[in-house]
């Protein structure tokens, strides 16, 4: 599936979502153009998962949804559960923090990643092993179960599975903070890689903020359910405007521990990636 000329990838015009008398997105508005690549960032609760889950069409049931969000110029809200569906297949896949939760404990990767493409018996081998390769994974992984997977293999695996359909609109939502600091830089690596070369539009949500730096050519700061500031990505880190993006760089002191040098933290499962992927 491939959009209109002119038309964004994602348009969101004055989001609002409430949980019963508690509002926790309002007045959320930006548009995401083809191929770009835009972070989401904010303290924890600021709203930036119900945001992500709002675009995908994928808010719990208590909550009501106010305003637009169009995926390929196609709106999403308050849309039947069927129709919604198809889009995200067609249209944008959403990548989860937790890839143990994420998969079927049950299914072996290869299986799950085959479900995931919903390619027919016949093409469904070369299919998984041409995923597990975009992804730098060993195809043979395709016969293990996600129990005996690194978390590192996990989140590619969890990648895999994520752009079987070829998502034109990929949402990661704190993909990588449950791997340690090695780890997560070849997930990210990769991430950009997988992006750059399909032209793969990107809503990431971090509260890192040194890896929104790395990956993202515009940042959205949100607050207390309202993005505060947004920009291009140097331009809003290197002069920012708002306070709450001041506190947020404060807090995570980006200058100081300059993401592309962060120290590995020596685990083992940092160790067996590098042995495997170096
Ligand atoms: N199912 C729900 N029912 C009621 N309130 C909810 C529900 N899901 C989220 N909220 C509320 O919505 C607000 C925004 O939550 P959200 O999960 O979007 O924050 P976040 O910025 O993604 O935080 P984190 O970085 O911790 O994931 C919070 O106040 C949260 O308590």
């Amino acid at each position: 599936m491939s959009g209109a000329e002119g038309v964004p990838d994602l348009e969101v015009s004055d989001l609002g979502v409430r949980f019963g008398g508690t509002a926790a997105v309002s007045g959320v508005s930006f548009t995401l153009a083809p191929g770009e690549r835009a972070g989401l960032i904010g303290e924890s609760g600021c709203g930036k998962s119900v945001t992500a889950l709002a675009i995908m069409g994928l808010l719990p049931s208590g909550a009501r949804a106010e305003g637009r969000v169009r995926a390929a110029g196609e709106p999403v809200l308050n849309r039947p559960d069927r129709e919604v569906a198809r889009l995200r297949g067609a249209w944008m896949a959403m990548m989860f923090q937790e890839p143990r939760t994420a998969l079927d404990p049950l299914k072996r990767v290869g299986r799950q990643i085959a479900l995931s493409a919903r390619a027919g018996r016949a093409e469904s081998r070369a299919r998984v092993r041409e995923l597990l390769e975009l992804v730098e994974t060993d195809p043979d992984v395709a016969r293990a179960y996600p129990h005996q997977l690194s978390g590192g293999q996990l989140q590619r695996v969890l990648l895999a599975v994520t752009l079987a359909r070829d998502p034109r609109l990929l949402i990661c939502d704190e993909p990588t903070t449950a791997l340690d600091a090695l780890v997560q830089q070849r997930v990210l690596a990769l991430i950009r890689r997988v992006c750059a070369a399909r032209g793969t539009t990107l809503l990431f949500i971090s509260h890192d903020l040194a890896v929104v730096s790395d990956l993202c050519d515009r940042v959205m700061v949100m607050d207390g359910g309202r993005i505060v500031e947004s920009g291009r990505t140097a331009q809003v880190f290197d002069d920012p405007a708002h306070p709450r993006t001041r506190a947020l760089l404060a807090a995570g002191d980006l200058a100081a521990f300059g993401h592309r040098e962060r120290v590995p933290a020596g685990t083992a499962e940092a160790e067996e990636e590098r042995e495997r992927w170096p």
